[in-house]
């Protein structure tokens, strides 16, 4: 898998295992085409959007994979690149996550990328889930997620990875980590996330009913920091990321990879092993039977 950036006349070629090293391998490509204009750079690919104001330091990525922002292969291999690009740019000193997705910030990972593919298949997309949360949770720059929108799952995950959450304050949204509704498991570094967020009693209730708390109840136990009306979301981010910015980032930065350090370094350091679970507990029929009725429900329940 690799994807190409092209920034003025210049290319930068990616695979995503290999984001860190620079290196390059051919196969599914992707263009980033960047545009810029005063002090603001704008970059699209198919399923990121991503602008930065280079006077203000503030970067918002936009999700935009219809009609529910499920975090497939693609989606995942152009996220983690924009965050790549966007934390080796010295212009860039913090970045907002939201949806372009009306009512949803993300519905987790795509489901279809669990059901009825091959073990080589779950094991490349496992590896990319593990890269965007390394790169999010272990990210140098200050990171705000601006959730307008239902966040379950993966998309949750998306969210605690981020620095500061603030949510739309609208009774019908969702967050939480529903994996056991699913009849799946969220593996230990979700749990982690989760626990490093809410405290662990809080995760224990959390993860084993799969509770999916409204604004109102994420806000009472911390899963969110910050309720603001619907039409707020994007501007409290852009205040809010404006008073961290006056933190010097060296202090900002080392303290944050104090605290999450330890975190990401277990999962580094078992990340084969936890690909082989992943793999070995999906292909399972029983699992596939869950995935596939959970995907049947979810269509039923529009009829
Ligand atoms: C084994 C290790 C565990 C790994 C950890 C797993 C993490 C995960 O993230 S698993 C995914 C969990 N996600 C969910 O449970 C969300 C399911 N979706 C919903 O609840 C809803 O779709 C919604 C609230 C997000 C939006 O509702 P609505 O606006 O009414 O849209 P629809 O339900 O009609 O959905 C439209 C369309 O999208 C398909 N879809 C929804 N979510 C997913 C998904 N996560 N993956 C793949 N596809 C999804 C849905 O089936 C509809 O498809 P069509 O019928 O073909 O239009």
């Amino acid at each position: 898998m690799a994807a190409v950036l092209r920034r003025g006349a210049s290319f930068i070629c990616l695979g995503s295992s290999q984001l860190l090293s620079g290196g390059c391998k051919h196969g599914r490509t992707c263009i980033l085409p960047f545009f810029s204009s005063n002090n603001r750079n704008s970059s699209s690919s198919s399923k990121i959007k991503v602008d930065l104001d280079s006077s203000t330091g503030i970067a918002v990525v936009k999700f935009q994979n219809p009609p529910v922002n499920s975090m497939s292969l693609d989606f995942l291999t152009e996220f983690v690149i924009s965050l790549e690009k966007l934390e080796l740019d010295k212009s860039c000193r913090g970045v907002i996550l939201t949806s372009a997705q009306p009512k949803i910030f993300s519905a987790g990972l795509d489901i279809l990328e669990m059901y009825g593919k091959s073990p080589e298949h779950y094991a490349e997309f496992w590896k990319s889930v593990q890269d965007i949360w390394l790169k999010m949770y272990g990210y140098r720059k200050m990171t705000i997620a601006a959730i307008n929108g239902f966040s379950p799952a993966g998309g949750c995950l998306v969210a605690l990875s981020c620095d500061y959450r603030i949510m739309a304050d609208n009774p019908r949204y969702r967050i939480g980590l529903n994996e056991t509704q699913l009849g799946i498991v969220a593996p230990f570094w979700f749990k982690d996330t989760m626990v490093n967020t809410v405290g662990h009693r809080t995760a224990e209730l959390s993860l084993q009913f799969g509770l999916m708390y409204s604004p109102s109840d994420a806000l009472k136990i911390g899963l969110v920091d910050q309720l603001v009306p619907e039409e707020n979301v994007l501007g409290t981010a852009t205040e809010t990321m404006t008073k961290w910015l006056a933190i010097p980032d060296h202090a900002r930065e080392i303290s944050k990879s104090m605290l999450r350090k330890p975190t990401v370094d277990r999962l580094l350091a078992s990340r084969d092993a936890d690909t082989k679970n992943f793999v070995n507990f999906v292909s399972r029929d029983s699992i596939q039977k869950s995935l596939g009725l959970y995907l049947t429900m979810l269509k039923e329940r529009k009829e």
